[in-house]
């Protein structure tokens, strides 16, 4: 494919970003373990992911990606998770390589970014902020920021509304078969990074328009706007 130019461009959080499995497992297993249920580890948490915190800790009580927990259930152990994530969002969780550089690069080349992210906002913020890369998007647009979360296109919309541009002239940059699902619905371009998290499934059988596996290769991709 050849190089593009798009007007502007949205990033995923988790698993394209920052790899946040570490903190949001330790908090998963933490919860188990209060409410007297055997912990899940980090290989599952990281399949389960995707869907925002809420599904996550659904799926970690059934011990599966499908099913649902009883109501009683969730509402004795998602308060508990909500409070440990509080204090256990950034601690464990890291910078994927490569990314700073290709922020840095994206700027340098007068591309407009923001960051679409189906974690809620009073996680998603503050992670943000507290691995330094809040200051480099724009606007986030978080899973309650809007009505409907990724696959749902309206984030996406939302964003390129805000960007003033169409959606169409968009790029999407994510990990997961809902940012594909996101971008195809909403029109944008959607290149995936191969390490991310895709509920255990290669990213590549979902057919992003390029799979990168580091943000060094961006530069591969996209042409530059400041001519
Ligand atoms: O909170 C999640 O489930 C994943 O969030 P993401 O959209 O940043 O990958
Ligand atoms: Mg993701």
């Amino acid at each position: 494919m050849d190089k593009i130019k798009p007007n502007f461009v949205l990033f995923d959080l988790d698993g394209t970003l920052i790899d946040s499995v570490p903190d949001l497992s330790f908090c998963v297993d933490e919860m188990m373990k209060q409410i007297g249920m055997p912990v899940r580890g980090e290989r599952l948490v990281r399949n389960w992911l995707g869907n925002g915190v809420q599904r996550l800790v659904e799926r970690a009580l059934v011990g599966s990606d499908e099913c649902m927990p009883a109501q009683e259930l969730m509402d004795r152990a998602y308060p508990i998770f909500l409070n440990l994530y509080k204090h256990n969002n950034s601690l464990r969780s890291c910078i994927y390589d490569g990314v700073v550089e290709g922020l840095k690069w994206m700027l340098t080349q007068g591309y407009r970014i923001a960051c679409v992210t189906n974690k809620p906002q009073t996680f998603a913020i503050p992670l943000l902020k507290d691995k330094g890369l809040y200051d480099y998007f724009e606007f986030v647009i978080s899973g309650d920021t809007c009505a409907e979360k990724k696959p749902h296109p309206m984030p996406l919309l939302n964003a390129a509304k805000r960007m003033n541009f169409t959606p169409q002239s968009g790029l999407m940059i994510g990990d997961s078969r809902s940012d594909i699902k996101a971008a195809r619905s909403a029109g944008l371009h959607i290149f995936c990074m191969t390490y991310g998290y895709n509920h255990g499934e290669d990213i590549r059988d979902y057919k992003p328009d390029i799979t990168l596996d580091s943000f060094t290769e961006l530069v591969n991709h996209l042409e530059t706007k400041i001519n």
